[in-house]
């Protein structure tokens, strides 16, 4: 048997920092928007204890790929004693602000949960994802969110199902380092959802263009379409449109741009729509 699952992307509409708990993380209010773009993973049963990924991602060691790593994860809480041979199909560009990993995570948990007939909840696999990643739980659940603690408290919201186009400028940011920054603002007041949507900045933004140039011009590129704002910790600008007629017209210029200089030949980009419900859990209500 095999199964053929989307890992969708996400985006932050919004992202502010309201505190820093005594571990080191951080309290956020953020909301998060599904994508119907994202990678592909394909899960067939295998025999015995044998759990492959294909192909490799470059620069990731196969036990601390975020697939594996959920793989193993779910064995491990179960005890189940089945293996599976998983390929990928990556399009999500890497520490892009975009959840790439944590979306491969919780596609792995959803995907050999039915594969391997564990019949877990997706509360228990959630609360699993959140120890492989804080975006781990969002796709986990499916619906685009409010979230608050350090990302773990999720409130199912409905926004707009706008196209956007997002661009990567090139540089990958590590999560790590930009939470780690001392000059990172951690003391934006708590808002309700409702004032959250009408604040729709974040907090990261400046400190990711300061130490990244690319980032910065291709932020301040785009802004000349539209309200464009990073995406998580960054890399990723994206920014909303109003139809895809124009959202066309901007991947063209963005070609235009490539071709015409050097500094801008590393900028890649996709158009996607937002989302209300995954399109994992859509694809995997049709299996049954
Ligand atoms: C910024 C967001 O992308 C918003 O969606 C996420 O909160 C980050 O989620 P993620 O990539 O799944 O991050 P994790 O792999 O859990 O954490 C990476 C690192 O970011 C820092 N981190 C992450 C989340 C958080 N609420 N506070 C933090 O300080 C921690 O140093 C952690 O070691
Ligand atoms: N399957 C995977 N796909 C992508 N990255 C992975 C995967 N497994 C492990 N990683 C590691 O996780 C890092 C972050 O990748 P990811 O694509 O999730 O970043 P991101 O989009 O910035 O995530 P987020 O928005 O959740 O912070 C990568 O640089 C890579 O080292």
């Amino acid at each position: 048997m095999s199964l053929t699952l989307p890992a969708p992307a996400k985006l932050n509409l919004m992202l502010h920092i309201t505190g820093r708990r005594d571990d080191g993380y951080h309290l956020l209010q953020t909301v998060f928007q599904l994508l119907d773009y994202g990678d592909t993973l394909t899960f067939e049963a295998a025999s015995g204890f044998e759990l492959t990924l294909t192909p490799a991602l470059e620069g990731v060691a196969e036990h601390d790929n975020l697939i594996i790593r959920a793989a193993e994860l779910l064995r491990r809480h179960t005890g189940c004693a089945q293996g599976a041979r998983i390929s990928l199909e990556k399009r999500l560009p890497m520490g892009g602000g975009i959840g790439g990993g944590s979306s491969n995570a919780a596609t792995t948990l959803l995907g050999l949960n039915a594969l391997w007939q564990l019949d877990l909840s997706l509360e228990t696999l959630a609360e699993l994802g959140a120890t492989l990643g804080a975006d781990v739980p969002v796709f986990v659940r499916g619906r685009s969110a409010f979230a608050e603690g350090v990302g773990e408290r999720l409130t199912a919201i409905d926004l707009p199902e706008v196209p956007y186009i997002v661009l990567h400028p090139g540089p990958q940011v590590s999560t790590k380092t930009v939470f780690g920054a001392p000059d990172l603002p951690r003391t934006t007041p708590m808002l309700s959802m409702d004032e959250a949507l009408l604040r729709p900045d974040n907090d990261c933004e400046a400190i990711v263009c300061a130490h990244y140039p690319a980032i910065d011009d291709a932020l301040a590129w785009l802004s000349t379409f539209g309200p464009a704002r990073l995406t998580g910790t960054g890399g990723c600008v994206f920014c909303p449109l109003t139809s895809h007629e124009e959202a066309d017209n901007i991947l063209r210029r963005i070609q235009q741009e490539r071709d015409a200089r050097s500094d801008r030949q590393q900028w890649q980009a996709f158009i996607a729509n937002g989302l209300n419900t995954s399109p994992l859990h859509i694809a995997l209500n049709k299996v049954g």
